[in-house]
């Protein structure tokens, strides 16, 4: 039996889009489809070649395709939604909902007709209510669609932690729960660095800085680009997701999933940790909450509601 290469597909080839394409050509977890609107296939076509170009300095062997046309997406393993419009200064994600869930809704239409068994991950913002919409309009189980914010959330986090300590990211490990917006939960209880509790290393005044600047994390990279949003680290965080489930690495890591339940919650799509291997999400965890954190959960809860009902479905 011949032994296929696993097909990534990436709907949206902006900066988001077009950067994730590139970092998973780079790590050769699949070929690659990069596929945008019939407006924009050739500048699609364009950054595919100049990709493709960049294989034979960096030594990477990855089929990677330009296109508008969903055919070029058949039967892809994993399809990562990058779809929509991004906010600029003076914008919340919530402002893009109902445009976005519009984009959203169509993409899932056609990545249902040709990649029915997919695992599909949402980037596009406000992602927990785009993740929902996601889930509607695919109608596939709840372990196959996914949302990013989780890893970016907490990446922010550590690479923070990390500055202030003046020590390895490596050696930096965090959670950040619940919805991807200014209330978000980093867990500093849950927070280390080399097995070190956080708290002991650093005062409580710097960990509650470090804890909003995270929270206002995009806003700030939003601020400085003056047009569009964050991509090297969203990128980079979608391209973890899909390591994972393509090497079946059973990762813990926090990602946007439909809960039924956990954490107190019903059918609500939201940041939790959750296990990531080749059925996509395979478990969630539930961590023990103080009743501060629970408390604060619920306020971010209630904010990913607020945006989820606000989508014209
Ligand atoms: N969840 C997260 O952590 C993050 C989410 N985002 C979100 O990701 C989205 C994309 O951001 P960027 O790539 O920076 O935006 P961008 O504007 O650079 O790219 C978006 C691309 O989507 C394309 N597009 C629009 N409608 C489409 C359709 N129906 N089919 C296919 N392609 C379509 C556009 O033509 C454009 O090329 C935004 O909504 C942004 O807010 C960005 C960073 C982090
Ligand atoms: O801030 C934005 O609009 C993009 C995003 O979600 C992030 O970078 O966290």
């Amino acid at each position: 039996m011949a032994i296929k290469r696993s097909k990534i597909t990436v709907v949206g080839a902006g900066f988001t889009g077009a950067t994730t394409a590139l970092m998973l050509a780079q790590k050769e977890l699949g070929n690659v489809v990069l596929l945008d609107i019939p407006q924009l296939e050739n500048p699609t076509k364009g950054k595919v070649l100049d990709m493709l170009q960049a294989g034979p300095v960096q030594n990477f062997d990855a089929q990677i395709t330009g296109t508008s046309s969903y055919e070029d997406a058949a039967d892809s393993d994993i399809v990562i939604i990058t779809a929509g419009i991004a906010r600029g200064p003076g914008m919340s994600r919530e402002d893009l909902v109902n445009t976005n869930a519009n984009i959203v809704r169509s993409v899932c239409g056609n990545v249902k007709r040709v990649a029915p068994e997919s695992i599909v991950i949402i980037l596009t913002n406000p992602v927990d209510a785009m993740t929902y919409v996601a889930y509607h309009a695919l109608g596939f189980p709840k372990n196959r669609v996914i949302g990013q914010s989780g890893v970016l959330d907490t990446a922010r986090y550590c690479t923070f932690i990390a500055q202030e300590l003046n020590v390895s990211v490596e050696d930096v490990r965090g959670f950040v729960l619940g919805g991807h917006g200014d209330d978000m939960v980093p867990l500093v209880r849950y927070s280390s660095v080399g097995g070190i509790p956080i708290e002991t290393l650093i005062p409580a005044d710097r960990i509650a800085e470090i804890v909003q600047r995270t929270r206002v994390g995009g806003g700030e990279i939003v601020s400085l680009l003056g047009n569009g949003s964050a991509y090297y680290a969203p990128a980079a965080s979608l391209v973890q997701m899909a390591e994972a489930i393509l090497k079946d690495k059973k990762r813990i890591i926090p990602v946007i999933a439909l809960l039924e339940g956990e954490y107190g919650y019903e059918n609500l799509f939201m940041g939790v940790p959750a296990l990531l291997g080749a059925e996509g999400i395979e478990r969630i965890f539930e961590l023990e909450l103080t009743a501060e954190e629970q408390a604060a959960l619920d306020q971010s809860a209630d904010s990913v509601r607020a945006v989820t009902s606000s989508v014209t479905m």
